[in-house]
């Protein structure tokens, strides 16, 4: 057994320099989920984050009888989906499935291929309550029967019959959308989304089913139509960039202090977070597909009020560096964590390193600005990796961020990448 992968970060250099936003983790992962309703040909999926979470989801793949290639030098996922029908092998094992959110996105493929999905285990960062009842009671709105086994947790999910119609979420769930559009496009008839997310990872899988033959309008309205086709072609399709990686990385910059080119960031993508920066003394310009960010370390940060929300909002996945970020600004700044009510454990990490923040509910007061010292740390979720590895940036002293997987489940070879902007951050470990 190897040693636990973990980031030991050294604070205190500005960073400048070129940085490649990787493919986006929460794009890729529906889309390899859409990639096994094409009953023929190969899928080619570019721009593919070499992450954890993509392993995870080619392993379910294959699990389900697809036969899959990573090529990893050249971010490129291809996908055989036609021997994906055997009733046998529609089972999402816990061992694989509990390690990642993404595993729920599965399931549509599993109905329309082989009439049933049983799912025993959905992971995903723990960030308080995560439902799923949108995806089934949608689900069960298209014809499908799902049942709870409670003795083993189990979901099984028997759909023989699917057929359009009309469906609403209570919130405008992310993953909800792109499950009740991947279970609406191969059924008959016309379903009707209503309360549908907006993310821009949400268009980018529309764009790419659309590609395959899909009939889909309405997509960034809020309403979505769908008319069932018959069959979906495999296609070739380049992942959009990453807006949570491009947000840490503008984050990273802001806290160190530097100038640094974001390759693939796009301002748009940020929401409301580019507002947040700007208004903390954070510099932003993009010439075409590059974003430059540049922050002068000479002038302190501003505190900011921010309250999470789904896109164009504050992105909650941004929230947990935006702490981090606060407690080097000069005086009080006011968090309000409006999608999850479990997500901020990252508070006790960063009081660890000299950090004061007061927690109470979905609500933090973070008090700046501090000299934060370094420490060893626990990542209890990706974007908390993320955001202490930041912190140890700016740090005095050593920062150990563990389990460092993590942070390798949604961002490719991070250590590297900071390290090429002059960051002093390694990645230990050897699995
Ligand atoms: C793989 C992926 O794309 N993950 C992203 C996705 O997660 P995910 O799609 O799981 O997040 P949702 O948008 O579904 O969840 C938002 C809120 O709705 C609640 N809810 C959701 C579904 C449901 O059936 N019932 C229910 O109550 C959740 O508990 C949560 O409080 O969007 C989140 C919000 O932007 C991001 O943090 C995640 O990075
Ligand atoms: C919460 C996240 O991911 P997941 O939904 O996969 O747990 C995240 O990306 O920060």
């Amino acid at each position: 057994m190897g040693q636990e992968v973990r980031y030991r970060v050294r604070g205190g250099r500005p960073l400048s320099g070129t940085a490649f936003i990787q493919g986006a983790k929460n794009a890729v992962l529906p889309m390899i989920g859409a990639a096994l309703l094409a009953a023929k040909g190969r899928t080619v999926l570019r721009n593919v984050p070499v992450i954890e979470d993509v392993y995870r989801a080619l392993e379910l793949a294959d699990h389900v009888g697809a036969k899959v290639e990573f090529h990893e030098a050249e971010r490129t996922v291809v996908i055989d989906a036609s021997r994906l029908n055997d009733p046998e092998r529609a089972v999402l094992p816990a061992e694989i499935a509990a390690r990642f959110r993404g595993s729920v996105l599965f399931v549509p493929a599993l109905m329309h291929r082989t009439g049933r999905a049983r799912i025993e285990g959905v992971g995903g960062c723990n960030l308080g309550s995560r439902n799923l009842d949108f995806h089934y009671r949608g689900f069960a709105r298209l014809g499908a029967e799902v049942t709870e086994d409670p003795e083993r947790n189990h979901i099984n999910v028997e759909a023989s019959n699917l057929r359009g119609g009309r469906l609403y979420l209570d919130t405008p769930s992310h993953t909800g959308t792109e499950n009740l559009l991947m279970a609406a496009v191969l059924a008959p008839g016309t379903t009707v989304i209503e309360h549908a997310a907006l993310e821009p990872e949400v268009i980018d899988v529309i764009n790419f089913l659309s590609a395959m033959g899909a009939k889909i309008s309405g997509g960034g309205t809020g309403l979505i139509t769908v008319e069932g086709v018959e069959e979906l072609t495999a296609v070739e399709h380049t992942i959009m960039s990453d807006r949570i990686d491009a947000g840490v990385f503008a984050m990273t910059v802001a806290a160190t202090g530097g100038e640094v080119s974001l390759v693939g960031a796009h301002l748009d993508h940020l929401g409301v977070a580019r507002w947040k920066l700007e208004q903390m003394g954070v510099g932003f310009s993009q010439e075409g597909a590059v974003l430059h960010v540049q922050r002068d370390p000479s002038v302190p940060l501003r505190p900011i009020n921010a309250v999470t929300s789904p896109f164009p909002g504050f992105a909650t996945d941004l929230q947990s560096p935006l702490m981090a970020l606060a407690t080097l600004a000069d005086g009080e700044s006011y968090i309000h964590e409006a999608i999850y009510d479990g997500r901020f454990a990252l508070a006790d990490e960063l009081n660890k390193m000299g950090a004061k923040i007061e927690v109470e509910g979905t609500r933090a007061i973070v008090h700046g600005p501090t000299n934060l010292r370094g420490a060893e740390v626990i990542a209890h979720d990706l974007r908390t990796g993320a955001a202490l590895v930041l912190a140890g940036l700016v740090a005095e002293g050593e920062t150990i961020v563990a389990p460092g997987y993590l942070v390798d489940r949604g961002h490719t070879q991070f250590a590297t990448r900071l390290a090429a902007l002059g960051a002093d951050v390694e990645r230990l470990g050897d699995s």
